[in-house]
């Protein structure tokens, strides 16, 4: 795999059409964006003028303090929130200039996510919570290709169980199954380990990693987990709204001594 890394810079500077559609740029950029919460009186800026490309067939950690604004870029990038100012786009296309209607069937077919608390439908089988944003979708998904899926995922043996019958680990790697069925440009995973055991911890990301780049796709995670953060190609940190340093090619010895001079440390 060879990555280019160039975070804070975009091919694309300067003024640029209100849409943008262009699949020759990184999977996902923010270019100036700014996110700001509540009134004129009592402000925050949780995203601070950030420009940060995340190239194509990458993985990158997003990492930093409580309060520095992960959240917020990974809701800005997703198109989970609106900015306040500033342009995101993924995989060439600017959500910004998309209605609530577009945006939620660009989010359904061109990005998959997984969340820490895994958010599995619990009255549904390994098989039908997988198939399920593709039913959503109003597509008949393959079955074959399913099967394959959660073959490779250690879930062969698994398919007609419910949530409940499976241990974390597991219910993480049907969520990774349901995120990139619909072979999305990018996933996006907000502390996918959080609730696993070490062990387990390893074989998600790993199996998130082999499975996503099979396909040539892009890994944008939030973790407060050197360990976790050690599996990408390169770990962004943000200190107050902004990226304020990238490692590439990380080990957790590293991640953990830069995280603990921005006040992160666990
Ligand atoms: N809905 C909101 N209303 C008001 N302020 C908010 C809101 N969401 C986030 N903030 C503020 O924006 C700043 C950035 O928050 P954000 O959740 O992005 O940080 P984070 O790095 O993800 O933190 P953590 O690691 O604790 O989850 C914080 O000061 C936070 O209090």
């Amino acid at each position: 795999m060879h990555t280019v890394y160039d975070m804070t810079r975009t091919a694309h500077a300067g003024p640029h059409p209100t849409t943008i559609h262009d699949r020759s740029g990184p999977a996902v950029e923010l270019r100036q964006v700014t996110r700001r919460y509540g009134t004129a009186g009592a402000t925050v800026t949780a995203l601070d003028a950030v420009t940060l490309a995340f190239p194509r067939g990458s993985f990158t950690a997003v990492m930093g303090p409580s309060g520095s604004g992960k959240s917020s870029l990974l809701h800005c990038a997703a198109g989970l929130d609106r900015p306040t100012a500033g342009t995101v786009l993924v995989d060439g296309t600017e959500l910004t200039g998309l209605d609530e209607t577009a945006l939620t069937r660009f989010r359904r077919d061109r990005m998959g996510f997984v969340f820490q608390a895994f958010n599995l439908v619990p009255t549904l089988t390994v098989v039908q919570n997988v198939v399920l944003p593709f039913e959503l979708a109003g597509r008949r998904p393959d079955r074959t290709a399913v099967v394959r899926l959660l073959d490779r995922l250690g879930l062969g043996d698994r398919l007609d169980h419910r949530p409940a019958q499976l241990s974390g680990g597991q219910q993480q790697r049907v969520a990774i199954a349901r995120a990139v069925l619909t072979r999305p440009a990018v996933v996006f995973a907000d502390e996918p380990t959080g609730a696993l055991d070490t062990r387990a911890a390893r074989e998600v990301l790993d199996l998130l990693r082999d499975t996503v780049f099979r396909t040539g796709q892009t890994i944008v995670m939030v973790t407060h987990d050197p360990v976790a953060a050690a599996r990408a190609d390169a770990v962004v940190f943000f200190a107050d709204g902004r990226p304020v340093d990238t490692v590439v090619r990380p080990d957790a010895g590293t991640v953990a001594a830069r995280l603990a001079t921005l006040g992160g440390g666990r």
